[in-house]
């Protein structure tokens, strides 16, 4: 048949460089202005390589369910593949044997309901160090460095073993150094459209992720070697390192398995629990204060489940269905990962009758979705109210939010993540009354993004917190 070579619609490309030019500093909504003209489904392409963009729950619902198995790899990636170990990770290894069997050793071993209970005392310890140190000074804080702080050390303790600060590298700060990481992978990557030029590492990226390559391949190591040297003694749980060392020495793995696959899973982990969690959880306090109605009906909320004799636990989080709708809220105004993380086609395939390459880099705007006058009313409001009796839940089988991905490729750490940021939201408005500094009004909080593979406040979040437990 003819029409099958049919491509999807799309803008004007250049010779060569194809759409590159149309891309400005936040390409989720550069991507999503286009879609409004050209349609859900929308063709482009990037040096050597075709795009199609997805803006549409049925658009998504063809990539991530439909024809999932088609559209479960990922495109080459040069950060990944110089950073991780060949792309021997599981966020960005190409669909096959190995990754399949990377995932299921992630999601029954690391990533399990059983697993992360486990870690529950860690996230409380965590939690309770975050709200003391903020009662004890009682002033204006960087709430968003505050946030990233417990999410990082919650993430280190389940993933490490500990904590690990500023001082344990030598090169420069640990949480930097994955900021810039996740800030390396998520630019556009001459290297990965055009094989050739690349090699002459124009944009100097190459060289900066070779460095980065270097340090975390010494602390990663550092790392094992230290579980290696501790290992019998006894701990309070497992960790990641445990748990996966123990796999590689028994020899059950069915798969090659030494070091260097330990160390890309950690790597990812860190990576994706790191910063994933955190912007999540500053984009719902960012937004709970912009609407102080909302704080307080989600303060009464934990109140009336919780008491203001107590902290929240982790048991209590059920029971609060508004925070449940907050955190859904938030999702959809600011999807961690607004373009998910591309896939990419292994075969030909068609798609609402348009031609879809083999090997074309799939995204998914989620973002463009969150923000559709067509499927929510006030799609630009913060209303968590919208959810209240509403069966559209976050694990993928709504295609109208799915902030975590969908099918094969689909986030395995929704559970973990959607247990922190609920803690974490929920202990911060218990436990505290927030203002804003300066006499600022809630509407003059800024809320520009700025993009990467996580799109976090490109500024932090200012506040000042009033301690409200009637325990001290
Ligand atoms: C609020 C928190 C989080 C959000 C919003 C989130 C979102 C996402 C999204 C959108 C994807 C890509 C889906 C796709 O490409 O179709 C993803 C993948 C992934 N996430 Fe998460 N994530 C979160 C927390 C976590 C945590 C805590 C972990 C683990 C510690 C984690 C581990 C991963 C991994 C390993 C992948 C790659 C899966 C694959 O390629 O097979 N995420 N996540």
């Amino acid at each position: 048949r003819n029409n099958t070579k049919r491509l999807p619609p799309g803008p004007r490309g250049l010779p060569i460089l194809g759409h590159f030019h149309l891309l400005g500093k936040n390409p989720h909504v550069d991507l999503c202005h286009l879609a409004r003209k050209h349609g859900p489904v929308m063709g482009l392409r990037f040096g050597f390589v075709p795009a199609v963009v997805m803006s549409s729950p049925a658009a998504a619902e063809l990539v991530l369910k439909t024809h999932d198995l088609i559209f479960a790899s990922r495109p080459r990636n040069d950060a990944a593949r110089l950073i991780s170990y060949e792309q021997r990770n599981l966020v960005f290894g190409p669909y096959g044997a190995y990754w399949r069997n990377m995932r299921k050793l992630c999601t029954l071993q690391l990533l399990s309901a059983s697993k992360i209970n486990q870690f529950e005392p860690i996230r409380k310890a965590e939690v309770s160090l975050l709200v003391s140190s903020l009662k004890e000074g009682a002033d204006t804080v960087d709430l968003s460095a505050r946030i990233s702080t417990v999410t990082g050390d919650m993430n280190c303790l389940m993933i490490l073993g500990r904590k690990y600060s500023d001082r344990d590298l030598d090169v420069e700060g640990f949480k930097a150094l994955f900021t810039e990481t996740v800030e390396v992978t998520a630019q556009f990557n001459i290297a990965d459209y055009f094989p050739y030029i690349g090699n002459l590492d124009l944009q100097g990226l190459g060289r900066k992720m070779k460095r980065l390559s270097k340090v975390f391949d010494s602390f990663l190591e550092k790392i094992i070697d230290d579980h290696v040297r501790n290992k019998g003694e006894r701990k309070q749980s497992e960790d990641f390192v445990d748990t996966m060392m123990a796999i590689m020495e028994s020899g059950e793995a069915e798969f090659e398995f030494d070091r260097r696959h330990i160390k890309a899973v950690l790597l990812d982990l860190l990576v994706a629990g790191m910063d994933t969690s955190a912007t999540a959880i500053e984009w719902a306090m960012s937004e709970l204060m912009r609407h102080p109605e909302v704080m307080k009906k989600l303060q009464q909320e934990v109140e009336s489940v919780v008491g203001l004799d107590q902290m929240v636990e982790e048991s209590h989080l059920d029971k609060l269905d508004y925070l449940d709708s907050v955190v859904k809220e938030t999702l959809r105004l600011h999807p961690v990962a607004p373009l998910l993380i591309p896939h990419e086609s292994m075969e030909d395939c068609e798609l609402q009758g348009f031609h879809i390459p083999k090997k074309s880099r799939v995204m998914v705007n989620v973002w463009a979705m969150g923000r559709d006058p067509d499927i929510w009313a006030n799609a630009d409001d913060f209303t968590p109210e919208r959810f209240i009796g509403s069966d559209i839940e976050l694990r993928g089988r709504h295609f109208e939010l799915i902030p975590f991905g969908s099918g094969r490729r689909g986030c395995p750490g929704l559970q973990l993540g959607l247990t922190v940021v609920k803690l974490v939201v929920a202990q911060l408005v218990h436990c505290f009354d927030w203002k804003l500094p300066n006499g600022m009004k809630p509407g003059d909080i800024d809320m520009s993004e700025h993009f990467g593979v996580v799109t976090a406040r490109a500024k932090p979040l200012i506040a000042i917190p009033t301690y409200r437990l009637h325990v001290s």
